[in-house]
């Protein structure tokens, strides 16, 4: 059933289309039965006015209706549409607009002295002198060509030293203004790239912000990218709306005291009514310049995709799609930016033809008013007036140079107003700009807001399900009711679900076991049923919905993960053993490069440091070691950090068996107590416990074993259950060893009744021969 719109909205449009089509229609009928010519004309315009206003606000309208069209719409390029998900982009300059605002200056500018405020202090100064010194050139402007008009060389020459000494302040306040607009810039941009830095590395966020909740896509985009645009376009819209404000003040001002109140009234008709005019037609910049930032990011992610996995991309010869993907994306940009231009084709010819001819029109025609009716002038023009008539009855001059002086002073009083009001018009157009700067502003703004807002959340632990899941599942993101204990010696789970981060799928059901520090533990099971995800509900890397865990404090020292795909770091050679201490923290930690250099031989890597050029070498080490060696880098660091805990997630698959045998050997040897997942049996015998995950028939249960303990799970009941123990390994493994030998022994005896039947025909082969004959003596 579709949605049914609410009552106010209904009523509001059914009086619009009333009023749009009621206005018009009665005006043009009353047009036709006007008796006068004049009441004729009045009703044909509130007609042709009704007429506009409406299709002003139906393409307003419909462009809205476009815009939130296009917010869902699948964007077909090449063969394949691509989903383009920008529903819920709302963006306006109103009060949420606001509210948004104010919550990211707060984190900007947290107190009154910081350096962002004595910035802008010092910013709004040189703003105030420049409109101070526009007024002085304006009259500086309007005396000269006074003095040029009255052929006055010796006030004419005075009037351009007068300009000159001018200029210098004039230039070097312009230059300090585009400054410390860029300090403002930098400054803001310092602040909430640090403040989310914090955010983003504490407690996981990072981490949590790709895999528990969808409501951010492209972080990195949004930290490197959008807070940028974000900070320029508020510094810059400071400058270009408090300047213009500044002077609309001051110029205006300076304006009543020549042109008179009339003027002014004029000046601030004209003023509101292409204020409105042009806020009605402009089209919605915020949500365009929202969506704009959405797609770069993408076409910027699925570049650095490519990166990171140029490898494997060669290796599968992959290029031809992600050429495609890359495509893709930049014509889903491409588009979106050319549907911008051309809506600013249309809006910025109107925009200028208001804001340049139509009010330079108006300028002219309110600068003549001292001209034309000098009654109607400003307190400044009278007095000026007043000034020249003293003087032609005090010194008597002659009628010619009454005119030239009246003459040279109104040219001053026009061509000073004329400067003045070029100038505010141009304050008034750059306010009128900077409504659509406002507009693309209010987008940055909400992207900027909303990574905060979701990046806070999910610093304290709150998430919000947005559709991620399908609801089927039993838990919720949104309810997490698990404990973890961070006080425990060992390592133990109490009736703990192990449940994917949306809460749909449940993993493992109700999981009970415990280790204590020397019981080597091997977690086993099929590809998916887990095995990782114990371990990311251990380190609190995915929710625990329900029950409890007890583990020793977090820290390098207590619990160290080393993981399936190996991390290597950026920086030096001696960076990777100790990762992720800094070398302040490895001299710290007492230890020296002689150490490292033992642990290396530990891991078989000691050759390592002369290949690579010493310790200092700094390379894309990810790219110059192997894969063995890249996972033996990782046991390295677990001989560096020597933890009481260590989980391997099938950190040695790539490591030959033999060294990986030394290896275990010597990690037991230290006392670090081994948490492996494995599926290879020949690490069982490193380990004491065995967990072996996706049993069942539905692939949810778990047993717990003894390894070695023949009717294995006697150590483990208080915590396993009973009904699922199933023989040690060990006996397993006799047990297959054994059936592999019956398998040989069936073939051989297969093969020997085949030859006697004459279904095969004999060996030539005098090895084969041999070993007919001695299988014939065995087996008959
Ligand atoms: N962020 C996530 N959101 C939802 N499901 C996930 C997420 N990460 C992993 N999974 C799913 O959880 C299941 C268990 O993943 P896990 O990595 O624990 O498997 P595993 O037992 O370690 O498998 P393997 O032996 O292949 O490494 C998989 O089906 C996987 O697709």
């Amino acid at each position: 059933m579709a949605a049914s719109k609410p009552l106010p909205d209904v009523i509001s449009n059914f009086i619009d289309k009333v009023s749009a089509t009621a206005i018009p229609a009665i005006s043009a009928t009353a047009a036709f039965h006007a008796r006068t010519q004049r009441m004729r004309r009045a009703a044909f315009a509130v007609a042709l006015a009704g007429g506009a206003l409406y299709y002003v606000k139906r393409q307003r309208q419909t462009a809205n209706r476009k815009a939130l069209v296009t917010g869902g719409e699948s964007v077909a390029i090449g063969d394949e549409p691509l989903k383009v998900d920008r529903n819920k982009i709302k963006v306006a300059v109103d009060r949420r607009f606001l509210k948004q605002l104010k919550y990211i200056w707060a984190i900007c500018v947290p107190n009154w002295h910081s350096k962002t405020i004595f910035i802008l202090v010092l910013h709004t100064t040189f703003l105030v002198l420049r409109t101070y010194l526009s007024v002085i050139v304006a009259r500086l402007d309007g005396r000269l060509v006074r003095d040029l008009v009255a052929a006055d060389a010796r006030s004419f020459g005075k009037g351009l030293l007068y300009w000159f000494a001018v200029a210098v302040p004039a230039t070097y306040t312009n230059s300090m203004i585009r400054y410390l607009q860029s300090k403002f810039c930098i400054s803001l941009r310092t602040s909430l790239t640090r403040h989310v830095h914090d955010l983003y590395m504490e407690n996981n966020t990072y981490y949590k912000a790709i895999n528990l909740d969808n409501r951010i896509d492209g972080a990195d985009q949004l930290i490197t990218t959008d807070i940028n645009r974000f900070c320029t376009a508020l510094a810059s819209l400071y400058s270009n709306l408090g300047k213009p404000v500044l002077d609309m003040i001051i110029f205006n001002y300076q304006l009543a005291r020549s042109i008179g109140s009339t003027g002014m009234w004029g000046l601030t008709v004209n003023y509101m009514i292409t204020a409105s005019v042009l806020r009605a037609a402009t089209p919605a910049f915020g949500r365009l310049a929202a969506v704009e930032a959405k797609l770069e990011g993408d076409f910027r992610s699925a570049h650095s995709r490519l990166i990171t996995n140029a490898e494997e991309i060669a290796f599968y010869h992959g290029a031809h799609l992600e050429h495609s993907i890359l495509t893709r994306t930049y014509y889903r940009l491409i588009k979106h930016i050319n549907k911008i231009y051309r809506i600013r084709i249309a809006y910025n010819m109107f925009e200028d033809f208001i804001i340049k001819y139509s009010w330079s029109a108006a300028g002219l025609m309110i600068a003549s008013i001292p001209v034309f009716y000098p009654e109607m002038a400003g307190a400044r023009s009278k007095a000026e007036e007043l000034r020249l008539a003293q003087m032609q009855a005090a010194d008597g001059s002659t009628i010619v140079s009454q005119l030239d002086r009246k003459t040279g002073s109104r040219t001053q009083g026009f061509i000073t107003n004329k400067r003045l009001m070029v100038s505010l018009a141009d304050a008034g157009g750059r306010i009128m700009y900077s409504y659509k700067e406002l507009n693309e502003l209010a987008g940055y703004t909400y992207r900027v807001y909303n990574m905060l807002r979701v990046l806070q959340d999910l610093h304290d632990d709150r998430y919000v399900d947005t559709g991620n899941s399908t609801g089927e599942g039993q838990f919720s993101i949104e309810k997490i009711n698990g404990v973890i204990d961070y006080t425990h010696d060992g390592i133990k789970f109490e009736n703990t679900p192990v449940v994917t981060p949306n809460g749909d799928t449940t993993l493992i059901r109700d999981l009970s076991f415990g280790i204590a520090p020397g019981e080597h533990l091997m977690i086993t099971g099929p590809n998916g049923a887990g095995k990782t995800a114990i371990l990311r509900t251990l380190s609190g890397l995915w929710p625990l919905f329900e029950g409890k865990i007890s583990r020793p404090p977090a820290g390098l020292n207590s619990t160290l993960y080393i993981p399936q795909r190996p991390y290597l770091a950026i920086g030096s050679l001696r960076e990777q053993v100790i990762y992720p201490h800094s070398l302040a923290q490895m001299h710290e930690a007492g230890k020296t490069d002689q150490d490292l250099m033992d642990i290396l031989v530990k891991v078989y890597l000691d050759y390592i440091p002369a290949r690579e050029g010493g310790w200092d070498a700094v390379k894309e080490w990810k790219d110059v070691f192997s894969g063995g060696e890249k996972q033996r880098m990782q046991l390295a660091r677990l001989f560096y950090h020597h933890p009481k805990f260590a989980v391997l997630d099938e950190a040695t698959s790539a490591v030959s068996t033999d060294v990986e045998a030394l290896m275990y050997s010597t990690a037991k040897e230290e006392k670090i107590t081994l948490i492996t997942i494995s599926h290879r049996p020949s690490l069982f015998k490193y380990h004491k416990r065995l967990l072996r995950v996706g049993e069942g028939e539905s692939g949810l249960d778990w047993e717990w074993e003894t390894i070695g303990a023949i009717g294995g799970g006697a150590s483990g009941t208080n915590l396993s259950r009973g009904s699922l123990l199933t023989p040690s390994f060990e006996i397993e493994i006799r047990r297959l060893e054994k059936s592999v030998a019956d398998v040989q022994h069936l073939k051989k005896r297969l093969e020997v009744v085949n030859r006697e039947l004459g279904l095969t025909p004999p060996s030539t082969d005098k090895a084969s021969k041999d070993e007919l004959k001695h299988a014939k003596r065995t087996l008959i």
